[in-house]
């Protein structure tokens, strides 16, 4: 019996190398392979010459006028140029670099012409031949690799939905599909694959996108309820017992840490494991947070590990936590892909009984080798950083491990309260006392001088400066030049009386961390840097940040690279270099200059990102879909949400008849693909 659930290997024409070309794009089963969905149509059907709006990608029908020329341009580039007749009018069509058409297209042949028009010259610039057995009309075009091509997904595609189109069945519940107006799956498959027109594929979208958003609710509530089900040993420490180590810090806790650190406790009092995100603003105290978690576990005879995305990182939390915990039945050791093959074996053995019992590092901390003793608390700094699979693997690292999930990239509530919906979320939303708003200028690049004259001032006050260039370039060496000539612009202009130092992802680990640590302790004063400083350094007489090409960055990530300095009590300084090229740019140079809010400016950067901007999304920390956009149609996420919550609610919910396909599909999906 044929099931939507078949692995792909059981279609015909699919061996072992197919096989693995489909798993590289996600392509499992029969199911998966069905929805997996063009991304865009192109336009084939043929146009009316006349009814064409510039620019718009159109296919005409003509005749060829004359012999084709081609034109070359050093070795590599040509020009391809011929007079297609339609109708009445000539059209002049060039195509580039295609030269190898010449021998196609014979004049007096009637050829489809898929192209882009220009209706104000009224040419068009060339994309395609089309065959003229070839279909006509909407082509999806599909996310490919370099091991299948469009077409041949596309035909085993066609074959496979004729063969199994009688075998779909609509996992999203019949009363749900009548409320909501939902297609069945079958249609949504078949007008998404094969549409006839534009409201075709509307429609089916609309479903489509609910039932990616529904699926993927469904996972996040189950492991949610199955999680609340999962007994660990609970860490009881109180909050009487911390407070000695409360009272000795140089600063009291604001109020949304001591809430947040109320959370956290109750948390690890709890009978099943803590999965929470720290949401917290630059600068906003995550740090001591995890501390007291950390410290909590440890009083409790529990094991605690800090993840961090960097080496810089790592080390600095690592000497942090040392010095906080100076008094404390601390001990911590540092684990990361830069430490040393004897020292690693030296402390492996220590971890795994248990003598260490605050382990800081990075990837290294959950390579299998390394084995943990009571493992009660991961803390996952900057968690949007690591993979659904590494943070699954550290998990795993215990019989039931609290998380702590950290990030200093705030997400409007409303979103992560859906796309986050199977953690529960902390929001420190409060900057501790003390601290002045950071003043950002924006100026264009023919004003470094009065930027230099600035940084002189506050070099004269004995502050230190951030300096940070942008890796813009498609090649490295010219990247290494921009630092490099900013290096030497700083150098040229305060050697003689300051240090200046400089950082980029060319360095070993080991220089890297040295060049931070002078800059720590002030052994230099000017720090020129690409974006390795981004998150969570930590160096509080730093008051000036100096941003070249900001335009190039990201709200977040420049909201992120300000919060580097602020963090002390002096009055701190952000100097935005740009000359933005469109509205967008002038746009967020506009934001950030007036707001330090951390919230408004995520809610800012996802509206100006647009729907198209996937590396934009992935870099915002949000989980990524194929065919929903998680801002675009929050709402749907939202309906999503709720009704996979409801479902869920009702614990027998996968003995209901009406769910039994739904549980199905769920239980193939979680074989077949890591999540969470
Ligand atoms: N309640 C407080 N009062 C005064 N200073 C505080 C308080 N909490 C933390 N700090 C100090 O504020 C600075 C920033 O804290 P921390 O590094 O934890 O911020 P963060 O939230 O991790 O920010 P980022 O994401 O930028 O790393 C540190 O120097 C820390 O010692």
């Amino acid at each position: 019996m044929q099931s939507i659930d078949d692995p792909v290997a059981a279609l015909k024409g699919v061996g072992p190398k197919r096989s693995m070309a489909l798993r590289d794009l996600g392509i499992m089963t029969v199911f998966d392979l069905l929805t997996y969905y063009p991304f865009r149509y192109d336009d084939f059907k043929i146009q009316n010459l006349h009814q064409l709006h510039d620019q718009q990608s159109v296919t005409l029908k003509g005749t060829i006028a004359n012999s084709p020329t081609v034109n070359y341009f050093g070795k590599r580039r040509n020009r391809l140029l011929f007079r297609l007749q339609v109708g009445k009018d000539i059209i002049p069509v060039s195509f580039f670099n295609q030269a190898w058409l010449k021998k196609q297209l014979q004049p007096g042949a009637e050829v489809l012409v898929y192209g882009k028009i220009n209706t104000a010259r009224m040419t068009m610039t060339g994309m395609k031949i089309i065959q003229p057995q070839q279909q006509t009309g909407l082509q999806g075009i599909y996310p490919v690799n370099r091991q299948i091509t469009q077409k041949q997904l596309r035909d085993l595609i066609q074959t496979t939905y004729s063969e199994y189109r009688n075998v779909i069945v609509d996992f999203v519940p019949t009363k749900i599909r009548e409320k909501y107006r939902l297609e069945p799956l079958a249609t949504v498959i078949k007008y998404l694959h094969f549409p006839k027109n534009e409201i075709e594929i509307q429609t089916a979208r609309r479903t489509a996108k609910f039932d990616e958003f529904f699926l993927f609710q469904m996972r996040l509530q189950t492991a949610k309820h199955h999680r609340k089900q999962t007994p660990k040993a609970q860490i009881m420490t109180d909050k009487l017992t911390l407070q000695p180590f409360l009272n000795q810090l140089p600063y009291q806790l604001t109020a949304a840490q001591q809430r947040v650190v109320s959370e956290i406790v109750a948390d690890l009092h709890r009978p099943f494991p803590m999965n929470r995100l720290l949401q917290g603003d630059v600068g906003s105290g995550k740090t001591i947070v995890a501390a007291i978690a950390i410290l909590a576990t440890v009083l409790a005879h529990k094991q605690a590990v800090l993840l961090a995305p960097t080496e810089i990182l790592a080390e600095q939390h690592a000497n942090g936590l040392a010095q906080l915990f100076a008094n404390q039945p601390v001990r911590i050791a540092l684990l990361t892909g830069d430490t040393a093959r004897t020292a690693r074996n030296q402390l492996l053995p220590r971890i795994k009984s248990g003598e260490i019992n605050v382990i800081v590092g990075t990837h290294a901390l959950f390579q299998p080798t390394v084995k943990y003793h009571e493992l009660g608390l991961a803390v996952i700094d900057e968690q949007h950083r690591f993979g659904v699979n590494q943070r699954r693997e550290m998990r795993e690292k215990g019989p039931a491990t609290n998380v702590l999930s950290m990030t200093a990239t705030p997400i409007p509530r409303t979103l992560s309260i859906t796309a986050y919906g199977e953690m529960d979320i902390s929001v420190i939303d409060e900057l501790p006392g003390g601290r002045k708003p950071i003043k950002t200028t924006w100026i264009r690049s023919n004003q470094l001088d009065s930027m230099l004259r600035f940084v002189k001032k506050k070099l004269q006050q004995n502050q230190q400066i951030y300096v940070v260039v942008p890796l813009i370039a498609e090649s490295e060496a010219v990247d290494m030049r921009n630092v490099q000539d900013t290096y030497e612009t700083f150098q040229r202009a305060f050697a003689d009386e300051y240090r200046v130092g400089l950082l980029h992802g060319q360095l070993k680990d080991a220089e890297k961390n040295q060049v931070m640590a002078d800059f720590k302790n002030n052994q230099l004063q000017i720090l020129v840097s690409t974006t390795v400083i981004e998150v969570g350094v930590d160096v509080s007489n730093a008051s000036v940040m100096v941003i070249f090409d900001a335009d190039h960055f990201g709200l977040a990530q420049l909201h992120q690279l300000r919060g580097r300095v602020g963090r002390g009590s002096q009055q701190s300084y952000c100097i935005l270099i740009a000359d933005p090229k469109n509205k967008v740019g002038t746009e967020r140079m506009n934001v950030i200059s007036a707001s330090n809010d951390g919230f408004f400016i995520a809610q800012k950067d996802l509206e100006l990102r647009g729907p198209g901007d996937l590396l934009g999304k992935q870099q915002s920390g949000l989980p990524t879909f194929q065919v929903g956009d998680p801002i675009a149609d929050v709402k749907i996420l939202s309906v999503a949400q709720t009704v996979a919550a409801q479902i869920t609610d009702d614990q027998q919910w996968t003995r209901q008849p009406e769910n039994q396909h739904l549980a199905t599909r769920l239980s193939t999906l979680n074989n077949n693909t890591a999540f969470d």
